[in-house]
C-alpha cells in the first residue's frame, strides 16, 4: 500500500518576537500562508516495524535526524504501531530557508501515516502531537493561512490572502534558526503590526497586506548576511508591492499583483541568485 502527500513550503507574512521564555524559546506571534512550491512524499507500507527514509537531496540527511523520520518513529511510539514505512522525500522546497521545508515533511509523514497505518486521528490531534517535533509543524499539519502564537503551536486559521504572484529568491547560504534567535536583541528589535495584518486578511485587502508584512528576525540575519538586503533592494527596484524575509531567512520574498512585473523581477534576479522561484500563494487549507 503507498500513500502520496504533498508537502507545501510557508512564508511568513508576518513575525513577531515578543520575550524570551524560561524554556529558552521565544514567544511568538505569526501570519503565515502556504505558497505553491512543495516536496512529495511516498510513503510505502512496511510489514516490519522498520523506519526507512530516502532523499536525494545532499543537504538532507537520509537517518533519524530528518524529521520526517522523527515524525514517523513519533507516531509509532505514541499509537504503538508495530507496522513500518519506506518514505522518499521528492524535495523541492531549498533547505534552511525559512520555508518550513522539513516542518511541512513532517507533517505530511503525521497525515500520511494517519492513513497508511489506519489510526484515524484528527488535525487537531496530529498538530498537538507535531509540536513535539519543532515549533512550525502544527501549523504544517492544517496549511493554509493562519495566526501562531505560543513558540509557533498555537494555531488559528484565518482567511487566504487575495490571489497574487510570489517571487522567492535564496541566496545561497543555510541559516540556522537557533542562531538567528540566539543572536536578537530584543530591546532594539522592530515589531510588526500583527492586529493591522489580520484585519487586512479580514478585508482581503492587498494593498493593507503589503503595507504590514514585517519581520522581527529580518535585522539579525540581514546583519549576518549581507546578500538579504541585496535581495531586497532588487525586488523593491523591481517594483515588487510588498518585499520581506521569511522566518529566519535567509529567503526573501515579494508579493507582485502584475503577472508582467512579477515575471520581470524574477528574470532580474536569476542572473543573480541560484535559487529563485515564482509560484502562488496557495491560501487555503487544501487538507480537511
Ligand atoms: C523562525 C520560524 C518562523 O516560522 O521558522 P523557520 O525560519 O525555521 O522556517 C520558526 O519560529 C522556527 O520554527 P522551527 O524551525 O520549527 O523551530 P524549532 O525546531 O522548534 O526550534 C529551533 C530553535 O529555534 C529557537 N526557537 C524556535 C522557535 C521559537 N518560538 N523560539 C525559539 O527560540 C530555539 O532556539 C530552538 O532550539
Ligand atoms: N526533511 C527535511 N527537509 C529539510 N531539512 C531537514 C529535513 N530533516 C532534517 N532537516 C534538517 O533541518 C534543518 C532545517 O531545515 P528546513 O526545515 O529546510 O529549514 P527552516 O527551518 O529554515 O525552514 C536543515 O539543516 C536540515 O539538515
Amino acid at each position: 500500500m503507498q500513500i502520496l502527500e504533498k508537502a507545501p513550503a510557508k512564508i511568513n507574512l508576518s513575525l513577531d518576537v515578543l520575550h524570551k521564555r524560561d524554556d529558552g524559546y521565544h514567544e511568538v506571534e505569526m501570519i503565515m500562508t502556504t505558497v505553491d512550491l512543495a516536496d512529495r512524499l511516498e510513503l510505502n507500507l512496511l510489514e516490519k516495524g522498520t523506519i526507512k527514509v530516502e532523499s536525494e537531496n545532499r543537504f538532507v540527511p537520509n537517518d533519524e535526524r530528518n524529521l520526517a523520520y522523527r515524525a514517523a518513529k513519533l507516531m509509532k511510539d505514541h499509537y504503538g504501531v508495530s507496522l513500518g514505512v519506506r518514505i522518499f522525500i521528492e524535495k523541492n522546497i531549498p533547505v534552511a530557508a525559512g520555508l518550513a521545508g522539513g516542518s511541512s515533511d513532517a507533517a505530511a509523514v503525521l497525515r500520511g501515516l494517519n492513513k497508511l497505518w489506519g489510526l484515524n486521528r484528527s488535525l487537531d490531534e496530529l498538530a498537538t502531537l507535531g509540536a513535539k517535533i519543532g515549533s512550525d509543524v502544527s501549523f504544517c499539519v492544517y496549511g493554509g493561512t493562519a495566526h501562531a502564537t505560543g513558540r509557533g503551536e498555537k494555531v488559528e486559521q484565518l482567511p487566504a490572502p487575495p490571489p497574487c504572484w510570489v517571487v522567492l529568491a535564496k541566496p545561497s547560504i543555510g541559516v540556522s534558526t537557533q542562531t538567528v534567535y540566539q543572536s536578537l536583541e530584543l530591546e532594539k528589535a522592530h515589531h510588526p503590526n500583527t492586529k493591522a495584518m489580520i484585519e487586512a486578511l479580514r478585508k482581503e485587502d492587498f494593498a493593507e497586506i503589503c503595507t504590514n508584512v514585517g519581520n522581527t528576525l529580518e535585522g539579525v540575519t540581514m546583519n549576518l548576511h549581507e546578500e538579504v538586503g541585496q535581495i531586497k533592494e532588487q525586488m523593491n527596484q523591481g517594483g515588487a508591492d510588498a518585499v520581506l524575509m521569511s522566518g529566519s531567512g535567509p529567503t526573501v520574498f515579494g508579493l507582485v499583483e502584475q503577472d508582467a512585473r512579477a515575471q520581470r523581477i524574477y528574470n532580474s534576479l536569476k542572473g543573480f541568485c541560484e535559487e529563485v522561484y515564482i509560484v502562488r500563494m496557495l491560501g487555503y487549507r487544501e487538507i480537511t
